[in-house]
């Protein structure tokens, strides 16, 4: 079923000029853009995003990074977009992520790992709201 996800190119990606080549990935499995934005945001927007992840000890060096440059938020529709995007992006810790993923192939480390993917229908579109209230 078509559905729409939400994806975050972080600022590691943006930095390394690997958005062109992130979004080929996507495109070439069949999503299509249905808005997307370069922005940097503030640490009060991060926390939002992340709220579920305030408060963790991993979060102030995740909402340092988050902030720290310009990162390309993305809304993709497609066949099963929330699993198929997931699966595409790979593991969470980029050394476990299967060879030929996203941050297999484009992230550094689980704190500076390349991109974000909504986990569930429920949380895309609470994160399409969040960041694209126009759509
Ligand atoms: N132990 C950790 N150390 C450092 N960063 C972490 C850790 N756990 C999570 N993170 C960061 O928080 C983000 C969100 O964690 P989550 O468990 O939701 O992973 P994910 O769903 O694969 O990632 P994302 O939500 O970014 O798509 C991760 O992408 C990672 O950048």
């Amino acid at each position: 079923m078509n559905a729409r996800t939400f994806v975050i190119i972080k600022p590691d990606a943006y930095a390394a000029g690997q958005v062109g080549n992130v979004l080929t990935r996507y495109e070439s499995a069949g999503m299509r853009i249905l808005a997307m934005d370069l922005r940097k945001i503030e640490p009060e927007f991060a926390d939002r995003h992340y709220s579920e992840h305030v408060g963790r000890d991993y979060y102030p060096g995740l909402r340092d990074f988050m902030t720290e440059g310009p990162l390309v938020a993305v809304v993709l529709e497609g066949e099963d977009a929330v699993g198929r995007v997931r699966a595409l992006n790979g593991a969470t810790d980029p050394a476990k992520a299967a060879a030929g993923t996203i941050r297999a192939d484009f992230a550094e480390s689980m704190g500076r790992n390349a991109v974000h993917a909504s986990d569930s229908q429920a949380s895309a579109e609470a994160e399409i709201d969040l960041w694209f209230p126009v759509l």
